[in-house]
């Protein structure tokens, strides 16, 4: 895939580049809609899942014509990015820095299909994992796991960080609907107050810490599990305590028997799992204590059913794909610069938080993977609150500011929470579809014109407001409905956006899978830490960063 020739020296995106130039600033949403009465059905499409309903991706309210669309699923062929598809389900080292394979997809391939990794079928040692995770979902949620005073665990205590935290936070905070009863919280920042503030809510008696981190050497889990381990033992005067209380999600075996957890008490995973993709293995143990593990294995059949799509679906209809080739419409011919993901659901408040690791760690990349420095933008910056929260907050930039932001805009057609006879829930959806028409409607001088007129403004008045009260429309947006939001139906979103994200990595031919962008940053901490066991003044750095750890050490 590395022989790809630059994305802008691909002759399909120099026919995309010439068609945007001429037509570009041209394309209007609204009108596009006047001409065609026919362009929802044909922009928009729905997956029938087997007992959650359909989910909808409407497209339709975007700044694409048939041609451009036609030359964006052109593009998509130049990039072979089906082949990449396929490479990366069939197992292949595809992330070329690292020399492994990406295959979060075998760990919910829910089919009897061998799923192969250097000729050996990995999928005996994947069920291994998930039956410990099973059965020891099961031991704590029925009370037979004793704490070691003999007490049932209440609380759940995931330390870890980045793909090790975000996702397990974000699925459980998602699907609390379906929470069992154990108390679930995640410990993640080096900063003493996380941990401090978890422990002051938690009984040691009942207390279970999972220490999360694929490679057991991540500083701030491993301080952060040493802290509440001497907490541990602190308080019940107990050494073998450990034993009960502390579980290890890791491929790091050596090093997970060398913090003192046993062995038995560990549940592996391996290395061709990157940690932003690790939800659906070992590392969404706590998902499966909070929501059992019929339903972690529900969140996987969704992942899975999107896999099948994705696998499946001609690019004209894949999900995934479409998703992507907007994307890349946005950012490298508009130049947009960010991408918002706005759901209209309070339990998915972390959503955008988790894609902005999903996103960003994977493709915010400046080199090709034929070594190359790119000459076009590659992944956006991404972010968003729930709706209605970010209306409040953030859309004005939105609306009226000078950047485009594309946005997708996500919901549930049924609520869990119908309360007030389900009023809460028709004003949120109100408020849902309203702000996409806006985006894309705008409004025009003569209708605030109008209104003006209508309010009584007249005269110079009127001259003046007037500007302030156009909305120039044309703003695209996605919209993804499902019927409620099930274990099923976002493990589905979770894979869906995977995907995008995988697919626009292979249009720009970027290794989406390392992360070497969080080394730097680490090594020098490394290098800083120890000229703060004391407070003589230091010179080793530039300027400013002497006069930041002078003024520091001043304050001691
Ligand atoms: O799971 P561990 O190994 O602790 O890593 C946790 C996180 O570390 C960061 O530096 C990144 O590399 C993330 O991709 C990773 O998820």
């Amino acid at each position: 895939m590395s022989a790809l020739p630059l994305l802008t020296s691909d002759p399909v995106y120099q026919q995309i580049k010439e068609y945007h130039s001429k037509h570009g600033a041209d394309i209007n949403i609204k009108q596009l809609f006047e001409k065609d009465s026919c362009r929802f059905a044909k922009y928009s499409l729905r997956l029938q899942t087997p007992n959650d309903g359909d989910i909808l991706l409407d497209y339709s309210k975007n700044r694409i014509t048939e041609e451009v669309w036609g030359l964006l699923l052109k593009l998509a062929e130049s990039r072979k990015v089906l082949e990449a598809r396929d490479a990366m389900f069939a197992g292949e080292k595809i992330n070329i820095t690292e020399d492994r394979a990406v295959l979060h997809t075998a760990l919910r391939n829910r089919s009897n299909n061998p799923i192969l990794f250097e000729g050996k079928d990995v999928m005996p040692e994947v069920r291994a994992v998930l039956d410990h995770m099973k059965d020891f979902t099961n031991q704590v949620l029925s009370g037979q796991w004793k704490g070691c005073t003999g007490k049932k665990i209440t609380d759940v205590v995931n330390i870890g960080i980045g793909g090790s935290d975000l996702g397990p936070l974000m699925v459980t905070e998602a699907l609390k609907p379906y929470c069992k009863g154990l108390n679930t919280y995640f410990v993640s920042n080096i900063d003493g107050t996380h941990l401090a503030e978890v422990l002051k809510k938690v009984s040691y008696e009942t207390t279970l810490f999972i220490v999360a981190s694929k490679t057991f050497t991540t500083q701030e889990t491993i301080t952060n599990a040493t802290s509440a381990k001497r907490w541990l033992i602190e308080h019940s005067q107990n050494e073998n305590a450990v034993a009960k209380h502390f579980v290890a999600l890791s491929t790091n075996a050596e090093k997970v028997s060398a913090f003192g957890i046993d062995l038995q008490n560990m549940f592996g995973f391996w290395d061709w799992v990157g940690g932003r993709y690790s939800l659906w293995s070992a590392i969404g143990l706590s998902i499966s204590l909070s929501i059992g593990f019929d339903n972690f294995e529900q969140l996987l059949e969704g992942a899975f059913f999107m896999d099948e799509h994705f696998k499946t679906a001609p690019l004209a209809k894949n999900t995934p794909v479409i998703l992507a080739l907007l994307g890349i419409w946005y950012s490298n011919f508009y130049n947009a610069e960010t991408h918002a993901l706005l759901p209209y659901d309070q339990y998915l408040h972390r959503f955008a938080a988790y894609f902005q690791q999903g996103d960003m760690e994977s493709n915010g990349k400046f080199v090709t993977k034929g070594s190359q420095e790119v000459d076009f933008s590659t992944g956006p910056i991404v972010w968003g609150e729930p709706g209605t929260n970010g209306q409040h907050a953030f859309y004005q930039l939105i609306h009226q500011g000078t950047r485009l932001i594309p946005c997708d805009f996500i919901a549930p057609a049924v609520s869990h929470n119908p309360i007030a006879g389900g009023a809460h829930h028709k004003i949120l959806l109100a408020n849902f579809l309203a702000q996409t028409e806006a985006l894309m409607a705008g409004k025009s001088p003569e209708q605030a014109k109008a209104e003006l007129e209508k309010a009584g403004v007249t005269g110079a008045k009127l001259d003046k407001l007037l500007p302030h009260k156009v909305f120039k429309g044309n703003r695209p947006t996605n919209s993804i409905v499902v019927k409620r939001v099930t274990p099923f139906t976002l493990g589905a979103l979770i894979a869906l956006y995977e995907h995008k994200i995988f697919t626009q990595g292979i249009i720009w031919n970027i290794n989406s899978f390392d992360q070497w962008g969080v080394e730097l940053g680490k090594q020098l901490a490394k290098a800083i830490e120890p000229e703060l066991v004391n407070t003589d003044p230091v010179s080793s750095h530039d300027g400013s960063t002497n006069g930041l750890i002078n003024f520091i050490k001043s304050n001691w």
